[in-house]
């Protein structure tokens, strides 16, 4: 069974559907790709799943618990944390605060024992900022930012974790970096959702993937799989091949 699992979520905005009927899956352990155009409706079911968007219809579930009417905060709670498009991030603050104001707040809203100083340099280690770590996050390139928001997310101890276009705006060096952060907190049992439009990093790291267009999944699939898939091919206009 799926750690994380949409069931037939729809979401309008007046008469246009943004997502339409989608029934994905996340599993521990794995990395699952969700890719589509501009305005395929990834952000918006991102936004039903962490429950800052109510559905038109359909159900969010973790672990089997329906969570679709949980404020993000519970959802949060149950191990659901995320990354946004836009960084959301401190920009006045050192790296290492932007990280360690999550446990603050962890601490604040849990009964969660945790040492927030030692579980900040952990993470700070793992995800190879510890370099950065007393920097503003406004000194730092974007690319480097985009690790400090799963930093943060990380520091929430959470089961599934999305992202949302991670790596858009890293370097090359940078991607191959958050490639090999990516697999090994996938190896370390997290199910971890992405939304990315850099398709060979999708087509890397990923075990399954869904296309979205207009909101509905016309694929889902092994990257090779969707590799081949004609729908695929078509949705992405003027691409001879994905990826
Ligand atoms: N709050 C909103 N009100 C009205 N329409 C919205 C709202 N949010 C998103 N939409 C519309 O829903 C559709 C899906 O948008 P969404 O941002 O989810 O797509 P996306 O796949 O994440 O796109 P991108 O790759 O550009 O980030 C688009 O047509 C968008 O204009």
């Amino acid at each position: 069974m799926p750690l994380l699992e949409t069931r037939g979520v729809t979401v309008r905005f007046g008469g246009n559907t943004a997502v339409d009927q989608v029934s994905i899956g996340a599993e521990e352990g794995r990395i699952t790709g969700l890719i589509g155009p501009n305005g395929a409706g990834k952000t918006t079911l991102f936004n039903t799943i962490t429950g800052l968007q109510k559905p038109t219809e359909g159900r969010v579930l973790i672990d089997g618990t329906d969570i679709t009417k949980l404020p993000p905060a519970k959802r949060a709670k149950l191990g659901l944390a995320r990354t946004f498009q836009q960084l959301e991030l401190f920009l006045s603050l050192s790296v290492r605060d932007n990280v360690k104001v999550a446990g603050d707040i962890l601490r604040a809203t849990t009964r969660k024992r945790i040492d927030i100083d030692k579980e900040t340099d952990r993470i700070l280690e793992l995800t190879g900022l510890a370099d950065v770590a007393d920097r503003d996050v406004s000194d730092i390139p974007t690319g480097r930012a985009r690790v400090v928001e799963v930093a943060r997310a990380l520091m929430t101890s959470p089961r599934v974790l999305l992202l949302d276009e991670p790596a858009s705006g890293q370097t090359e060096q940078e991607t191959e970096a958050f490639a090999g952060l990516l697999s090994g907190l996938a190896d370390d049992g997290l199910a971890i959702c992405l939304v990315e439009h850099d398709l060979p990093l999708v087509m890397k790291l990923c075990a399954t993937i869904h296309v979205l267009d207009y909101g509905a999944v016309i694929a889902s699939g092994t990257p090779q799989e969707i590799q081949r898939s004609p729908e695929v091919i078509a949705a992405y206009i003027g691409t001879e091949e994905v990826a």
